[in-house]
C-alpha cells in the first residue's frame, strides 16, 4: 500500500504539489492523469524516494520513507519496479542482461536461477527467447516490454509506470495495457500509472486520480470519473482522447 499524507513539494519556491492526500491499496491499479506540468512525474519520483517532499508523509508498505537514509531507501526500492517513459534500457547490454541487471546488483541469486528468472519474465511479456537481442534491434513497444520485464524481475510489491504507452501505436498500446493488468494479477503488485493516454486510462484503472495545478481535484473509479461534472475533468477527458489519438499516429 502507498499512502501520501498532506504532501507538498516546492522547487525553488514554486509550489508544484499542494497538500496531496492519496491512498493506493495493495494490488490496486491507480492511474494518475492531468495536463502537462501538473506534477504527475514529481509524484512518482516522490513515491520511489528520488525526491523528498517539502512537507508531508509518504508511506510505502507500512513504512514512512521521507525521513529514511539513502541506504534505507535503497532497500525499499528493491520492493519497487519502475517502467520509465523512454524505456531507459542499457544499450550496450543484451535484453537478457538488462532484465538480469537488478538481480545481479541486488541479490546473490546463482547465475542458473537468474537465467531461469530472465526466461520466465521475458515469457510473461511475450518476448520468449529474446535474451541475446540488443536493444537497438527492438521496436519501441518491444523495448517497453523489456523495460517491464526488468521492472518485475525482482518480484516487486509495487510497479510504477511513467507514460508506458507514450509514442506507441494503438495496437502496441493495447498490448502494454494488457500487460499492466496481467502483471498486477500475476505478482499482485500495487501499480501506479502516469499517463496522458485516455484510452489506456479507462481500460486499466481500478481508480483514477486527476491532478490539476498540483492538486488532486478528483479521485474515483472509471465510472465515477466518466460521470464527473467537474468542468476541468470533462474538458480533460475529451481533450486527452484527442491528444492520445494525435500522438499515436506519430
Ligand atoms: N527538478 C526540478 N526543478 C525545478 N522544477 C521542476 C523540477 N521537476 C519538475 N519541475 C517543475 O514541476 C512542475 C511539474 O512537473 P512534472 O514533471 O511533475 O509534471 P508532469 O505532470 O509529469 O508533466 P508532463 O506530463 O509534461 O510530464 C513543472 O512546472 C516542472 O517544470
Amino acid at each position: 500500500m502507498i499512502k501520501l499524507v498532506n504532501v507538498n513539494m516546492n522547487f525553488r519556491g514554486k509550489q508544484v504539489l499542494k497538500d496531496i492526500n492519496l491512498t493506493i491499496e495493495q494490488g490496486e491499479i491507480m492511474v494518475i492523469i492531468g495536463p502537462s506540468g501538473s506534477g504527475k512525474s514529481t509524484l512518482l519520483r516522490l513515491i520511489i524516494g528520488l525526491l523528498k517532499p517539502t512537507s508531508g508523509e509518504i508511506w510505502v508498505n507500512g513504512r514512512e520513507i521521507t525521513t529514511m537514509t539513502e541506504d534505507e531507501l535503497n532497500k525499499i526500492r528493491l520492493e519497487m519496479g519502475m517502467v520509465f517513459q523512454y524505456s531507459a534500457l542499457f544499450d550496450s547490454m543484451s535484453v537478457g542482461e538488462n532484465v538480469a541487471f537488478g538481480l545481479r546488483q541486488h541479490t546473490d541469486m546463482p547465475e542458473e536461477e537468474i537465467a531461469r528468472t530472465v526466461r520466465r519474465k521475458l515469457r510473461m511479456v511475450g518476448l520468449r527467447g529474446q535474451e541475446t537481442a540488443m536493444p537497438n534491434e527492438l521496436s519501441g513497444g518491444m523495448k517497453k516490454r523489456v523495460s517491464l520485464a526488468r521492472a518485475i524481475a525482482i518480484d516487486p510489491h509495487i510497479v510504477l509506470y511513467d507514460e508506458p504507452t507514450a509514442g506507441l501505436d494503438p495496437i502496441m498500446s493495447n498490448t502494454i495495457n494488457r500487460l499492466i493488468v496481467s502483471t498486477r494479477r500475476m505478482i499482485d503488485a500495487t501499480s501506479v500509472v502516469v499517463t496522458h493516454d485516455m484510452s489506456s486510462v479507462f481500460s486499466i484503472a481500478d481508480r483514477i486520480a486527476m491532478i490539476y495545478g498540483g492538486s488532486i481535484i478528483e479521485t474515483g473509479t472509471p465510472e465515477k470519473i466518466r460521470q464527473s461534472e467537474n468542468p476541468i475533468m470533462v474538458k480533460f477527458i475529451r481533450g486527452g482522447s484527442a491528444e492520445s489519438k494525435g500522438r499515436s499516429r506519430v
